[in-house]
């Protein structure tokens, strides 16, 4: 149980046999390398759960937990069913079907990561704080190469993020300097499972290094026989910080493209949502109808029309995105009406 707990276990209400517990460290293929904080196995699925596994959502991604036969000797194990996430991040798989597809699970906190000397993409930024809250997890921002800019600089950055990320916490750190790494630390909770996002270059890799070479690194690779019996080693996706966290980094989640996030849309423009609650017209389109508590808070200059903007795009997005799945069903209905006329008439 202690071991389980490193990897981040915690659920006390849990009733089967905890012997059978482990967590996704990695996903290859059909190989899901699994762990119980004294073990990892080579896993693969059992021949039930692929006869019962309803869609994609139910197949085990990296920081899952699931339960498994182990087979300590061989080193092996048969994952017999899914655990309950509480967390996790989904993204429309592309193609004809809108099937959503799960990148990561059960991530306590998000770290979205952007560098102080690009300019700051506020907009791009509240997209993955709507994706994290859609996710179930706490988002953080986090702010890279402090080193590069000055102490005005970072004020500003943060005094216009602190607008947009309303209550979300940012730390600025430098990796050359070291600057920030004992607040990002603070965030580092052991038992915790952490994520960065953010674009390619903002140094996610640099800092990832750092965090595990702080002291010994507790996990090493993991080894699998390929076919011809060599040794290959595999990259672990989810792995232990020398302090206790932990720390996911997956290819899938590196650039995290698509959210699904109407449910999240008062949560991120939660400031505009209050103020369109206050509309005179209940159906206020909040462009010129008279008494719009939004309008009028442009007018005082409360709120920017860069932000209003960004909600009026998100919302157009959302409706295409939603009418795009509705017409899709819409096809797959007709379609599937005509394989039954068909059948009938035969
Ligand atoms: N000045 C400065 N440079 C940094 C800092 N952190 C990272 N870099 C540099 O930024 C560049 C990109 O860093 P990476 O860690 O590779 O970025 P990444 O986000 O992992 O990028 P991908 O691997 O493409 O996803 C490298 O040249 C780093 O040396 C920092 O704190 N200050
Ligand atoms: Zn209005």
């Amino acid at each position: 149980m202690k071991e389980l707990n490193k990897l981040g276990w915690i659920d006390k209400d849990f009733q089967g046999d905890i012997e059978q517990v482990a967590r996704v460290m990695a996903v290859q293929k059909n190989s899901y390398f699994i762990a119980d904080g004294r073990m990892t196995f080579i896993a693969a699925l059992s021949g039930r759960f692929l006869n019962e596994v309803e869609n994609s959502l139910g197949m085990p991604v990296v920081g899952d937990w699931v339960l498994a036969q182990k087979l300590v000797d061989e080193q092996k194990a048969v994952i017999q069913k899914l655990l309950p996430r509480k967390s996790q991040f989904t993204r429309q798989a592309a193609g004809y079907k809108t099937e959503a597809q799960v990148l990561a699970a059960n991530m306590d906190i998000v770290f979205i990561t952007s560098s102080l000397n690009h300019d700051i993409n506020a907009r791009r930024i509240e997209r993955y704080v709507l994706s994290t809250y859609e996710s179930g997890a706490a988002p953080v921002l986090l702010l890279t190469k402090s080193d590069l800019v000055t102490a005005t600089e970072m004020e500003d950055v943060r005094l216009a993020l602190e607008k947009v990320a309303i209550g979300i916490p940012i730390i600025m750190i430098s990796c050359v300097t070291g600057d920030g790494m004992e607040e990002l630390g603070t965030f580092l909770e052991s038992g915790k499972t952490a994520v960065l996002l953010g674009s390619s270059g903002v140094g996610k890799s640099t800092l990832i290094n750092i965090l595990l070479n702080q002291e010994v690194q507790i996990t090493s690779d993991i080894r699998e026989d390929d076919s011809r019996g060599r040794h290959t080693t595999t990259h672990r996706e989810l792995f232990q910080l020398p302090n206790g966290a932990l720390l996911m980094d997956t290819p899938g989640i590196r650039e995290l493209q698509l959210w699904d996030g109407e449910s999240a849309m008062d949560t991120a423009f939660q400031d505009i949502e209050t103020l369109a609650g206050n509309c005179h017209f209940r159906d206020c389109s909040h462009e010129n109808e008279p008494g719009c508590q939004v309008q009028e808070a442009i007018a005082s200059g409360r709120l920017s029309e860069e932000r209003l903007r960004s909600y009026f795009k998100l919302q157009r997005e959302l409706a295409f995105e939603k009418r795009k799945q509705d017409q899709q069903a819409r096809i797959a209905a007709k379609n599937q009406w005509k394989k039954l006329t068909k059948l009938r008439r035969r």
